[in-house]
């Protein structure tokens, strides 16, 4: 973990440096996904099948997963849990209409109508991690949204576990949601699948879902093959917090996102120095012993970050340098610092709205951009299922009154072939007329 005391001329560029991931461990994961994606739309299932074997340790022959699974899973899982999937995709769903994108066509002019129209993408990719865990909760956070925007065909991958089994709560989950397809396979392997598609797995236009670097780099890869949603890898929270915070609690949080993945990043900024040493041992304290403690020390040792700064202003200025994929505003009065924040891919408000509440339950997509793409992504959502296509539309007499004008700036850029598009109405115009 490392401890950086931000004075008064500090320098927000050089917090780029401080915050890198390892380019040379990135260089390393670029060339192993480029080689699974050749090797998967040179051979199809094949080379589906034997990267299940080798990073899941699955003998699988069959790639989709049957109704009788899906059946079973439900049984597994029981009507309890199936109450809780079924409310969270309530909430996801309610706040999701809010983002539904209309079609529109309005009058500009007289005989001049333009406007917007707003059409699902047909079939869509979602991706489920199930590598390090299991999560349900990203089945419900990728399909709502897309059921929301009216995508007709939505198939989801996963990774299978040693027997080929996939998470009974993600099969509930996805049962819940409405997913259509379902496949056994992840990694940079199901993005290839998706993109390319196999015998078994038809291709989508847009791939979403989160997952490690090699699941988002494969969706970097394979992007103009297909759409992406954005570059969701591994977990990050930034934590501003003043005297107000209670450590205890800021640790817990910090800890909640290390626990995802040893190259999760996690980051505290606060002008309480003090504040910020009992909160480096209550980080030891918890997670010593804790159901995941090596991934969390992993990621603690190598991506922790503890900057002490003059006041909240600067931490809201660092935070707004890391553009974190979660930012808790462990403060006082959260609302005052609002307006502040420039780049975050969710927003915590204040000492009870821990960070999970929005993995799980609240209603907003944890589906969010990281690696400091939050500084020009947004979270998952409607729009991402949606595309627009513009509409124009001119009557005879709205043409014939602009035709010189078009005419002549193509003639400008010495495109004849556009000037005559539309002078031959026009001089069919003026031939009527004659
Ligand atoms: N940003 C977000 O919105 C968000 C949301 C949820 C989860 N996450 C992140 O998703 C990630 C889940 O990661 P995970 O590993 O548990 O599951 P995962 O499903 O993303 O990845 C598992 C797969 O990675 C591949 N893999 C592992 N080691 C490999 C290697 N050496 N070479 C090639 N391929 C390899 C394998 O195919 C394996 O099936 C975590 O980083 C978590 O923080 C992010
Ligand atoms: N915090 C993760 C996004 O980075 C989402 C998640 C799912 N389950 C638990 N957490
Ligand atoms: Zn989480």
């Amino acid at each position: 973990m490392e401890w950086i005391e931000i004075t008064a001329d500090w320098d927000a560029e050089s917090l780029r440096k401080v915050t890198a991931r390892s380019e040379t461990e990135q260089n390393d994961v670029e060339a192993t996904v480029a080689a699974i994606l050749a090797d998967v739309k040179a051979n199809g299932d094949a080379a589906v099948l034997a990267y299940n074997k080798k990073f899941d340790g699955c003998n699988c022959k069959d790639l989709r997963i049957s109704e009788a699974e899906i059946e079973a899973a439900l049984q597994e899982v029981g009507p309890e849990m199936v109450a809780i999937l079924k409310e969270a995709a309530d909430n996801i769903r309610v706040y999701h209409e809010e983002q539904i994108m209309k079609s529109w066509l309005k009058e500009f002019r007289p005989g001049v109508r333009l406007g917007t129209h707003i059409t699902p993408i047909r079939r869509v990719g979602l991706y489920v991690p199930g590598g390090r865990a299991a999560y349900p909760s990203t089945v419900l956070m990728d399909a709502v949204p897309a059921k929301v925007a009216g995508v007709p065909s939505l198939v989801m991958i996963s990774p299978p576990n040693k027997d080929g089994r996939i998470n009974p709560y993600i099969l509930a989950a996805a049962h819940v949601a409405g997913v259509d397809e379902m496949y056994r396979v992840g990694g940079a392997q199901g993005i290839a699948a998706l993109a390319y598609g196999t015998e078994t797995i038809r291709p989508v236009y847009k791939i979403v879902g989160p997952g490690n670097m090699y699941v988002a780099t494969a969706k970097k890869q394979v992007f103009g093959t297909v759409g992406i949603d954005m570059i969701a890898g591994p977990s990050e929270v930034g934590v501003i917090a003043d005297s107000s915070a209670n450590p205890t609690w800021v640790a817990a949080d910090l800890l909640a996102q290390a626990e995802h993945d040893p190259m999760a990043a996690v980051y505290l900024a606060t002008p309480d120095k003090a504040l910020a040493e009992q909160v480096v041992a209550e980080v030891e304290r918890q997670m010593t012993g804790a159901p995941r403690e090596e991934i969390m020390r992993s990621s603690v040792e190598r991506w922790m970050r503890v900057f002490v700064t003059p006041d909240i202003e600067t931490a809201v200025a660092v935070m707004n340098g890391i553009a974190p994929e979660h930012l808790e505003l462990a403060l006082d009065n959260p609302e005052i610092w609002l307006p502040k924040v420039e780049n975050a891919g969710a927003i915590f408000m204040g000492h009870y709205t821990p960070e999970p509440v929005g993995d799980y339950f609240a209603g907003p997509n944890h589906t969010l951009p990281t690696s400091g793409t939050a500084a020009f992504s947004s979270p998952l959502g409607v729009y991402d299922y949606s595309k627009r296509s513009s509409i124009l539309s001119y009557d005879k007499q709205a043409l014939t009154a602009i035709a010189h004008k078009v005419e002549a700036l193509a003639k400008a850029e010495g495109l004849y072939g556009h000037a005559a598009s539309v002078a031959v109405r026009h001089s069919e115009e003026v031939t009527n007329e004659n």
